[in-house]
């Protein structure tokens, strides 16, 4: 069978980019996908507004909604403490092994836990199969009509304390408009918008912070 976009991506990556070297992984993946394939990966000019913010809240626990090929990953990987403990949880198979594969040649294996399966089975499981007490940051970049009800999930799973940080891909296009609705108007959350662009593209988009209030 030929190769998937996502194998594609891959292979452009283990062919151009110096291994153990996180920031060439994510330039050559910008790099193929500006210029060869487009993809869905956050993209540079959002990216270092999600840089900007992780470095903020230099976070020690974090989960991510959405690895698909593992740029993001990368990227705030390559940003976290030494003892941090990163989980990004993806559902298709196909992209998580291209992640996984994308991960390890950045150096990052050790700091990245991908987890395979469906946001809402994995969620619940935070706390005690993965021993996680509250999360510091949580990046969500998996499909629009999840955001709210993943967002609702993590607050019951009592997974959010005073000052968690949701920052949300996507909030223009494809656009979550239930979740951007909820954040802003719950109560529960201080809300700031970054407007950008969709990676690769001149077509606005924006990342949408909301910070639980506790
Ligand atoms: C695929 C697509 N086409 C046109 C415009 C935007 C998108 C798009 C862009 C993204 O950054 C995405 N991130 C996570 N999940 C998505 O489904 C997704 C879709
Ligand atoms: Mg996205």
């Amino acid at each position: 069978m030929a190769l998937s976009k996502e194998e594609r991506i891959l292979e452009f990556v283990l062919k151009n980019a110096v291994r153990g070297d996180p920031d060439s992984v994510v330039d050559t993946i910008d790099r193929y996908c500006s210029s060869k394939e487009w993809a869905m990966n956050v993209g540079n000019e959002k990216g270092l507004i999600l840089d900007k913010i992780v470095k903020e809240t230099n976070p020690s626990v974090l989960v991510e909604l959405g690895t698909y090929c593992g740029y993001s990953a990368v990227r705030i990987g390559r940003l976290l403490k030494p003892d941090a403990r990163f989980f990004t949880l993806e559902v298709n198979p196909k992209f998580a092994d291209v992640a996984r594969q994308m991960l390890e040649f950045a150096g990052l294996k050790d700091k990245v836990q991908i987890l395979e399966g469906a946001t809402y089975d994995i969620i619940p499981q935070l706390k005690k199969k993965y021993e996680v007490d509250t999360l510091d940051f949580v990046f969500v970049d998996h499909w629009k009509d999840q955001y709210k009800p993943d967002t609702l999930l993590l607050e019951n799973c009592n997974l959010l304390r005073k000052g968690s940080v949701i920052l949300a891909d996507n909030v223009i296009v494809p656009g979550a408009p239930d979740f951007l609705k909820y954040v802003r108007t719950c109560g529960k959350y201080d809300c700031t918008n970054y407007l950008s662009h969709l990676e690769y593209m001149n077509e606005d988009d924006a990342l949408e912070k909301a910070v639980f209030r506790g």
